[in-house]
């Protein structure tokens, strides 16, 4: 029987270097012999991208209301799910994603109010106990980020345009679920230059190879 993959999931605020490592991260379990599907959120099927698009874009006719937003966010991930992420597991490939629910918790709990409970409630109903082997949680000062998504200098997004403390918020929120679950969802330092910051990664996947073998 093939052995059931592993998911492993990239978080994290804006700018702060999931893209980068994503790759990283693929290369570096490609290179062990695994075979590994790489994805994101919202996103990952033609589908669930035209559900990232709404998201994304800025209607300066007609808000988007937080709990569309939040459904809208697991609409897509139901499709992700269903079309990518499951078969994927179940072929006993590796997926790693760009973002996954501790985004919904960041972002549409901690930074929108929504309240945790209501997400975790839609969390069981549409994941139904899948759940992320390992997260590595990229973080660093909001300050940092910024400055590096100016360099990036990519027009901004509906969600990139907030103001305010919303992305302090986010990253408490990704604190929050750090602490919950300490040993699936580990913190990075992403203000180290890039070359340190995989080698923090690549002794993290070492130890979980070794743990998962
Ligand atoms: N450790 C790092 N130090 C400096 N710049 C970085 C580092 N990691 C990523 N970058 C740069 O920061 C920008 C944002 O990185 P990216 O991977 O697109 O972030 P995200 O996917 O989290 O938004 C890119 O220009 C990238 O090259
Ligand atoms: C997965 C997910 C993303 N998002 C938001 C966060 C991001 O601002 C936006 C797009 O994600 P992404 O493209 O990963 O942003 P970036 O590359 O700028 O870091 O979607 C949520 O609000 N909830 C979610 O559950």
């Amino acid at each position: 029987m093939t052995q059931q993959g592993r998911f492993i999931t990239l978080e994290g605020g804006e700018g702060v270097g999931k893209s980068t490592n994503l790759s990283f991260v693929r290369d570096y379990l490609q290179s062990r012999g695994i075979r590994v599907v790489t994805t994101r959120e919202p996103g990952g099927t033609p589908m669930a991208e035209r559900i990232r698009a709404l998201l994304l874009a800025d209607d300066a006719q007609e808000p988007l209301d937080d709990l569309a937003e939040l459904l809208l966010v697991f609409a897509g991930r139901a499709q992700h799910l269903a079309q990518v992420i499951r078969p994927a597991l179940a072929r006993g490939d590796w997926v790693v994603s760009d973002r996954f629910t501790d985004a919904t918790f960041a972002y549409q709990g901690s930074a929108r109010g929504i309240a945790q409970e209501r997400i975790a409630m839609l969390e069981q109903f549409v994941q139904r106990g899948l759940a992320p082997d390992l997260t590595l949680w990229l973080d660093m000062p909001v300050t940092y980020a910024a400055d590096r998504l100016a360099a990036r200098g990519a027009e901004r997004d509906r969600f990139e345009r907030e103001r305010g403390d919303f992305f302090e918020r986010v990253r408490q929120g990704y604190r929050a679920r750090a602490e919950q679950a300490p040993e699936r969802m580990v913190a990075v330092d992403a203000a180290q230059p890039l070359e340190q910051v995989q080698r923090d990664i690549a002794t993290r996947l070492d130890q979980q190879l070794t743990t998962w073998n």
